[in-house]
Protein backbone atom coordinates (compact mmCIF):
# COMPACT_ATOMS: atom_id res chain seq x y z
CA UNK A 1 0.00 0.00 0.00
CA UNK A 2 2.36 2.40 1.15
CA UNK A 3 6.25 2.31 -0.16
CA UNK A 4 7.99 1.48 3.04
CA UNK A 5 10.77 -0.73 4.16
CA UNK A 6 9.59 -4.29 6.28
CA UNK A 7 12.77 -6.12 7.23
CA UNK A 8 12.28 -6.96 10.17
CA UNK A 9 8.14 -7.28 10.97
CA UNK A 10 6.48 -10.16 9.03
CA UNK A 11 2.99 -10.30 7.72
CA UNK A 12 1.63 -12.94 7.41
CA UNK A 13 -1.91 -14.33 6.06
CA UNK A 14 -4.54 -16.83 8.20
CA UNK A 15 -7.64 -17.94 6.93
CA UNK A 16 -10.50 -16.90 9.28
CA UNK A 17 -12.81 -19.81 7.74
CA UNK A 18 -10.10 -22.87 7.19
CA UNK A 19 -7.29 -21.20 9.81
CA UNK A 20 -5.02 -22.31 6.88
CA UNK A 21 -2.15 -19.97 5.31
CA UNK A 22 -1.94 -19.42 1.36
CA UNK A 23 2.02 -18.70 2.46
CA UNK A 24 2.91 -20.69 4.77
CA UNK A 25 2.75 -25.00 5.19
CA UNK A 26 1.55 -26.64 8.58
CA UNK A 27 2.52 -29.05 10.68
CA UNK A 28 0.21 -32.14 10.01
CA UNK A 29 -0.88 -34.78 12.77
CA UNK A 30 -2.56 -37.61 11.52
CA UNK A 31 -4.30 -40.27 13.85
CA UNK A 32 -1.39 -42.49 13.51
CA UNK A 33 0.87 -40.05 15.10
CA UNK A 34 -0.87 -40.04 17.94
CA UNK A 35 -0.65 -43.61 19.48
CA UNK A 36 -1.36 -44.34 23.50
CA UNK A 37 -2.96 -40.97 23.51
CA UNK A 38 -6.63 -42.59 22.99
CA UNK A 39 -8.00 -44.51 25.67
CA UNK A 40 -9.19 -47.22 23.51
CA UNK A 41 -6.34 -48.94 21.52
CA UNK A 42 -8.89 -51.06 19.57
CA UNK A 43 -10.93 -48.42 18.24
CA UNK A 44 -7.27 -46.63 17.54
CA UNK A 45 -5.99 -49.21 15.64
CA UNK A 46 -9.49 -49.60 13.86
CA UNK A 47 -9.55 -45.91 12.44
CA UNK A 48 -5.52 -45.68 11.23
CA UNK A 49 -6.10 -48.62 9.39
CA UNK A 50 -9.75 -47.06 8.03
CA UNK A 51 -7.89 -44.58 6.77
CA UNK A 52 -5.88 -42.32 9.49
CA UNK A 53 -7.74 -39.11 9.30
CA UNK A 54 -5.65 -35.93 9.99
CA UNK A 55 -6.43 -35.23 13.54
CA UNK A 56 -4.80 -31.62 13.82
CA UNK A 57 -2.80 -29.53 12.02
CA UNK A 58 -0.70 -26.20 13.17
CA UNK A 59 2.05 -23.86 12.15
CA UNK A 60 5.31 -23.52 13.62
CA UNK A 61 6.51 -19.87 12.16
CA UNK A 62 9.90 -20.82 13.21
CA UNK A 63 10.21 -17.60 15.43
CA UNK A 64 13.53 -17.37 17.19
CA UNK A 65 13.73 -19.36 20.62
CA UNK A 66 14.64 -16.84 22.20
CA UNK A 67 12.23 -14.99 25.82
CA UNK A 68 11.95 -12.17 23.89
CA UNK A 69 10.43 -13.70 21.24
CA UNK A 70 6.72 -14.62 20.69
CA UNK A 71 6.27 -18.32 18.66
CA UNK A 72 2.33 -17.84 17.46
CA UNK A 73 0.31 -19.56 14.38
CA UNK A 74 -3.11 -21.45 13.88
CA UNK A 75 -3.80 -24.51 15.64
CA UNK A 76 -6.80 -26.60 13.67
CA UNK A 77 -8.19 -29.47 14.94
CA UNK A 78 -11.02 -31.45 12.97
CA UNK A 79 -14.21 -33.10 14.10
CA UNK A 80 -14.47 -36.81 14.86
CA UNK A 81 -14.06 -39.34 17.50
CA UNK A 82 -11.54 -42.10 18.34
CA UNK A 83 -14.34 -44.37 20.29
CA UNK A 84 -15.69 -42.30 21.79
CA UNK A 85 -13.05 -40.08 23.16
CA UNK A 86 -13.19 -36.66 20.78
CA UNK A 87 -10.23 -35.47 18.72
CA UNK A 88 -7.93 -33.07 20.28
CA UNK A 89 -4.05 -32.35 19.92
CA UNK A 90 -1.39 -34.81 22.34
CA UNK A 91 -1.09 -31.68 24.63
CA UNK A 92 2.02 -30.73 26.46
CA UNK A 93 3.88 -29.08 28.91
CA UNK A 94 6.71 -26.20 28.58
CA UNK A 95 10.08 -27.53 28.41
CA UNK A 96 10.68 -24.02 30.45
CA UNK A 97 7.64 -25.26 32.64
CA UNK A 98 6.55 -21.44 34.20
CA UNK A 99 5.95 -19.91 30.65
CA UNK A 100 2.23 -19.09 29.51
CA UNK A 101 0.00 -19.71 26.69
CA UNK A 102 -2.59 -17.86 25.24
CA UNK A 103 -5.37 -19.34 22.71
CA UNK A 104 -8.05 -17.36 20.87
CA UNK A 105 -11.12 -19.24 19.41
CA UNK A 106 -11.64 -18.48 15.79
CA UNK A 107 -14.10 -21.20 14.74
CA UNK A 108 -16.04 -24.23 16.23
CA UNK A 109 -16.60 -25.41 19.52
CA UNK A 110 -14.13 -27.34 21.58
CA UNK A 111 -12.07 -26.97 25.54
CA UNK A 112 -8.94 -26.40 26.24
CA UNK A 113 -7.94 -29.48 28.94
CA UNK A 114 -5.31 -27.80 31.23
CA UNK A 115 -3.20 -29.87 34.29
CA UNK A 116 -0.51 -28.72 36.52
CA UNK A 117 1.96 -31.43 37.47
CA UNK A 118 0.72 -31.57 41.06
CA UNK A 119 -2.71 -32.93 39.02
CA UNK A 120 -4.95 -29.99 39.46
CA UNK A 121 -7.42 -30.36 36.68
CA UNK A 122 -8.95 -27.04 34.70
CA UNK A 123 -10.80 -26.91 31.52
CA UNK A 124 -12.47 -23.87 29.62
CA UNK A 125 -14.50 -24.01 26.86
CA UNK A 126 -13.70 -22.52 23.55
CA UNK A 127 -16.05 -20.67 21.25
CA UNK A 128 -15.68 -17.87 18.37
CA UNK A 129 -14.47 -14.64 20.20
CA UNK A 130 -13.60 -15.99 23.51
CA UNK A 131 -9.81 -16.30 24.92
CA UNK A 132 -7.75 -18.97 27.21
CA UNK A 133 -5.12 -17.35 29.15
CA UNK A 134 -3.37 -21.16 29.50
CA UNK A 135 -1.08 -20.02 32.84
CA UNK A 136 2.58 -21.13 33.44
CA UNK A 137 3.16 -25.03 34.41
CA UNK A 138 -0.16 -26.43 32.98
CA UNK A 139 0.11 -29.03 30.39
CA UNK A 140 -2.77 -28.11 27.56
CA UNK A 141 -4.15 -29.58 24.89
CA UNK A 142 -7.05 -28.41 22.55
CA UNK A 143 -10.21 -30.98 22.62
CA UNK A 144 -12.61 -30.53 19.36
CA UNK A 145 -16.03 -31.08 20.66
CA UNK A 146 -18.25 -30.15 17.78
CA UNK A 147 -19.75 -32.76 15.33
CA UNK A 148 -19.36 -30.92 12.26
CA UNK A 149 -16.51 -28.06 12.71
CA UNK A 150 -12.79 -27.98 12.84
CA UNK A 151 -12.31 -26.21 16.21
CA UNK A 152 -9.75 -23.04 14.58
CA UNK A 153 -7.64 -21.25 17.37
CA UNK A 154 -5.02 -18.41 17.10
CA UNK A 155 -2.33 -18.88 19.92
CA UNK A 156 0.82 -17.26 20.64
CA UNK A 157 3.32 -18.17 23.69
CA UNK A 158 7.50 -17.22 24.83
CA UNK A 159 9.92 -18.21 21.94
CA UNK A 160 11.65 -20.05 24.86
CA UNK A 161 8.87 -22.41 26.23
CA UNK A 162 9.78 -25.64 24.40
CA UNK A 163 7.40 -28.36 24.13
CA UNK A 164 7.62 -31.45 26.93
CA UNK A 165 5.32 -34.21 26.08
CA UNK A 166 6.92 -36.53 29.05
CA UNK A 167 4.43 -37.86 31.33
CA UNK A 168 1.34 -37.18 28.30
CA UNK A 169 2.97 -39.61 26.28
CA UNK A 170 2.96 -42.19 29.17
CA UNK A 171 -0.22 -41.76 30.99
CA UNK A 172 -1.78 -38.83 29.39
CA UNK A 173 -3.98 -36.04 30.96
CA UNK A 174 -5.88 -36.88 34.25
CA UNK A 175 -9.24 -36.09 32.75
CA UNK A 176 -10.44 -37.60 29.46
CA UNK A 177 -13.42 -36.03 27.62
CA UNK A 178 -15.77 -38.52 26.04
CA UNK A 179 -19.22 -38.45 24.48
CA UNK A 180 -21.80 -39.83 26.91
CA UNK A 181 -25.44 -39.46 25.97
CA UNK A 182 -24.68 -37.10 22.73
CA UNK A 183 -23.03 -34.88 24.94
CA UNK A 184 -19.49 -34.22 26.47
CA UNK A 185 -18.19 -35.61 29.50
CA UNK A 186 -15.37 -35.06 31.56
CA UNK A 187 -14.13 -39.15 32.63
CA UNK A 188 -11.11 -40.48 34.48
CA UNK A 189 -8.39 -41.64 32.81
CA UNK A 190 -7.62 -44.84 34.07
CA UNK A 191 -3.95 -44.85 32.80
CA UNK A 192 -3.38 -41.62 35.04
CA UNK A 193 -1.53 -41.55 38.60
CA UNK A 194 0.53 -38.88 40.43
O1 LIG B 1 2.13 -30.16 20.93
P1 LIG B 1 0.86 -30.72 20.41
O2 LIG B 1 -0.08 -31.09 21.45
O3 LIG B 1 1.08 -31.73 19.35
O4 LIG B 1 0.09 -29.58 19.70
C1 LIG B 1 0.71 -28.58 19.06
C2 LIG B 1 -0.06 -27.39 19.41
O5 LIG B 1 0.57 -26.69 20.41
C3 LIG B 1 1.17 -25.53 19.91
O6 LIG B 1 2.53 -25.84 19.89
C4 LIG B 1 0.92 -24.37 20.74
O7 LIG B 1 1.29 -24.64 22.07
C5 LIG B 1 0.59 -25.32 18.57
O8 LIG B 1 1.58 -25.23 17.64
C6 LIG B 1 -0.26 -26.51 18.30
O9 LIG B 1 -1.57 -26.14 18.31
FE1 LIG C 1 2.06 -24.79 24.45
Amino acid sequence: MFDVINAKSTLVDFDLHTGLSKSRETLRRPLSAMKGMYCDEQAFEATVKAGDPLVYEFFDMGVPDSSGDVAYGTSITYPGKVGDEYHMTKGHFHTVLDTAEVYYCLRGHGLMMMESPEGEVEVQELTPGKAVYVPGRYAHRSINISAKEPLITFFAFPGHAGHDYGSIETQGFRKLVVERDGKPALVDNPRWSK
